[in-house]
């Protein structure tokens, strides 16, 4: 099963990923991820990409499109595929498209997270991350029940994405808005797109998602 998690900045495409590789032992493609530890480890990548992610436009399709190429390329082809954060324009999805035939796989899904742009800017500016596992939070919809403690680790450091701030959060909207809602239709065309509230609660978000992958 192959999968692509489409919608907007915030939607919790990563959230419901990382319970997709739990449950289903799945595999996150995520560009937005790869792209962050090419910025850490400083790679030439990383060092090109920093700037862009800051202000929050998008990287070059080729970069980001080789990653992926990177990644199916040392999977499993029994290993399931979750694609998060790409492809993010017409060009991607043609090359993701290519990729795919490359690794002898083809696309089920493109699940579609519908959300109402006010309420992102606030998830988006509310959320941190646990700076040891990764474990998701949010300052007020789901904050670590011990304060300053990792629910699932015991951490004590957190951490925030430095693009998710007010003024690059509205230019990642406008970015999906202009270059990743137009690759939609051609999806739908193929008769396989599917629409998820995303504004519901993770469980409902979740249940939905599993009743489309049977
Ligand atoms: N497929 C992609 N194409 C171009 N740029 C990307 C892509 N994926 C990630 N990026 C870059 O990384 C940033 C963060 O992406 P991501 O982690 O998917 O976050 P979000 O969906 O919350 O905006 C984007 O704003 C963009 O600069």
């Amino acid at each position: 099963m192959n999968i692509i998690l489409l919608g907007p900045p915030g939607a919790g495409k990563g959230t419901q990923s990382g319970r997709l590789v739990e449950q289903y032992g799945m595999r996150q493609l995520s560009t937005g991820d790869m792209l962050r530890a090419a910025v850490k480890a400083q790679t030439p990548v990383g060092i090109k990409a920093k700037a862009v992610m800051d202000r929050g436009e998008l990287v070059s399709d080729e970069i980001v499109s080789e990653l992926i190429d990177a990644e199916l390329a040392a999977m499993d082809p029994a290993t399931g595929a979750i694609f998060d954060g790409y492809p993010r324009t017409e060009m991607q999805a043609q090359m993701l498209d290519a990729l795919l035939t490359k690794h002898g796989r083809s696309l089920d899904y493109v699940i579609e997270l519908g959300v109402d742009e006010d309420a992102l800017v606030e998830r988006i500016t509310g959320r941190f991350s646990c700076g040891n596992c990764g474990a998701l939070y949010h300052d007020t919809a789901n904050p670590p029940a011990t304060p300053g403690v990792c629910d699932a680790c015991g951490s004590t450091e957190f951490k925030r994405r430095p693009d998710d701030n007010e003024e690059t959060v509205r230019t990642r909207m406008q970015e999906y808005r202009a270059k990743t809602a137009p690759i939609l239709p051609g999806y739908e065309s193929r008769g396989i797109v599917r629409r998820v509230d995303g504004m519901a609660s993770i469980d409902e978000v979740a249940a939905a998602i599993d009743a489309i992958l049977g």
